[in-house]
Parts: structure tokens; C-alpha cells; sequence
């Protein structure tokens, strides 16, 4: 099956690649298609790019290939599109009355370059101040791994982690800090193997010098992955 229509209105996010929301651009009708129908369209799609590059998928090694990519898109590093994926995140009362900042830090971060459909690979830091309600530390990790599975910008990973985490949290105080790399810069293009990518979006009490300058401190950002 071959999807036809209304495939021309993908490339919307223009020449500057700047979304004008922090939301996945996703088309009305994502979630038309089973994950097993979408498998078996992008197993063909893959095997045309292969056989276009000249490659024989005959090939005992290759012959697997494009139905080994289709399922990793759909079911692992895409998998963060379909929101029945997203975790249900467990929160608690704040019974024992933590008043101070909880930082969860060095999140591993596997993304994929939304550019290019390359990795990004780094890590995440988590921060909130509790308004009564926490959160299971896992679902932090959690939460990052969902968003982190789809086409992204780093830009907007950090800000749609930080608003599931205020949603979750019921309060404005969740900061985000990613550090990460990019293989599109790291290995090819302008192949900078050293240079790393740091966004950050500060909620609530992290606006306030004081509050930032203290989760700073705590993540004293380290570039070795
Ligand atoms: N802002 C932002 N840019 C990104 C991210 N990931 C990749 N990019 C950039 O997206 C840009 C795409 O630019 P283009 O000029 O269309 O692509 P290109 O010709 O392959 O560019 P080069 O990488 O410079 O070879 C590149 O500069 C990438 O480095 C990201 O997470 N955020
Ligand atoms: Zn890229």
C-alpha cells in the first residue's frame, strides 16, 4: 500500500527549520495506519533507497535490511510519535514536606536529528521544586525517552519535556538542560567531532538567578558521553 495525497505539505517548517510550536509536527492523519501497516509501506520505501544506491538485496546480509529499519522507525526510534506510548507517570504527595529542588541528572539521551535522521546522543537534566505532588524518579528517564523518539531539535526536545513535566507536576517550577551531540555535525557535513549542543529551558522559580545558579552547580555540565 502507498500512501498519495497530502504528502506536499511536509516540508512546512521552511528554509530557517524553526517550528513556530514546541509540538511534533505531526499530520492530521498520523495514526490512520496500524504500526504494522506503516512497517510493511516503509519496508518498501527503504528497499528502493537501498536498490537506488545500487545494492543487491539479494545479498544474505542486506536481504533483511529494509524490513529491519522499517520496524526500528516504527517501533523503537520513532516509537515516542504514537501518544498511547507516552508513560503514565506516577506521582505522589509530598508527604515528607521536600521543599528544596530535586535534580535528576545525566539522563541518557538517544535522539535522531529531525535534518538529517541522524542521532543525537547526550544527556538530559531534570529539575523541579515540588508545589505538594512528586514524581517516581523513573518516569523522568521515562518522559525523556519518549520525546527523545521521534525526528526532533534539541530546541524542542527540552521544551516538550519541561511542559510534561509541569502537566504532571501541576507546577510551573521544571527546568531541562540537554547536552548532547549531533552525528550530522560530528560525521559528516561540517564533521566537528568535538563541539556539543547545551539548550536549556528554565520554568516558574528557575527564571530567578539564585534558583538557576544552584541547579547549575549541582549538573556542573560534563561533555564525556
Ligand atoms: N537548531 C538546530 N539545528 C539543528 C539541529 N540538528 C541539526 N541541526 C542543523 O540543521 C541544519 C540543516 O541545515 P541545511 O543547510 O539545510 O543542511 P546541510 O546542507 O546538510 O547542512 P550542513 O550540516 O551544514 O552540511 C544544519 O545546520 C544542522 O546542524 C538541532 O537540534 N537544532
Ligand atoms: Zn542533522
Amino acid at each position: 500500500m502507498k500512501i498519495e495525497s497530502d504528502f506536499n505539505d511536509i516540508d512546512a517548517l521552511g528554509e530557517d527549520h524553526i517550528s513556530s510550536s514546541s509540538e511534533t509536527p505531526l499530520r492530521a492523519d498520523a495514526f490512520k495506519l496500524s504500526s504494522n501497516e506503516k512497517i510493511n509501506i516503509i519496508k518498501d520505501d527503504v528497499k528502493h533507497i537501498l536498490e537506488t544506491l545500487g545494492l543487491d538485496l539479494n545479498d544474505d546480509s542486506l536481504k533483511g535490511t529494509p524490513n529491519r529499519v522499517a520496524k526500528m522507525f516504527v517501533n523503537e526510534i520513532f516509537g515516542g510519535l504514537d501518544p498511547d506510548k507516552k508513560p503514565s507517570a506516577s506521582t505522589f504527595d509530598n508527604k515528607y514536606k521536600y521543599g528544596e529542588m530535586l535534580v535528576e541528572k545525566n539522563i541518557t539521551v538517544y535522539s535522531t536529528c529531525e535534518h538529517h535522521l541522524l542521532p543525537i546522543v547526550g544527556r538530559a537534566h531534570i529539575a523541579y521544586i515540588s508545589n505538594g505532588t512528586v514524581v517516581g524518579l523513573s518516569k523522568m528517564n521515562r518522559i525523556v525517552d519518549y520525546y527523545a523518539k521521534r525526528p526532533q531539535v534539541q530546541e524542542r526536545l527540552t521544551i516538550q519535556i519541561v511542559k510534561e513535566l509541569q502537566a504532571v507536576l501541576n507546577t510551573e517550577d521544571v527546568a531541562c538542560v540537554i547536552d548532547a551531540k549531533h552525528l550530522c555535525v560530528n560525521s559528516r557535513g561540517i564533521r566537528d567531532i568535538e563541539s556539543s549542543t547545551v539548550t536549556s529551558e528554565f520554568g516558574g522559580k528557575f527564571k530567578e538567578n539564585e534558583t538557576r545558579r544552584e541547579l547549575l552547580d549541582y549538573i556542573k555540565l560534563d561533555t564525556q558521553f
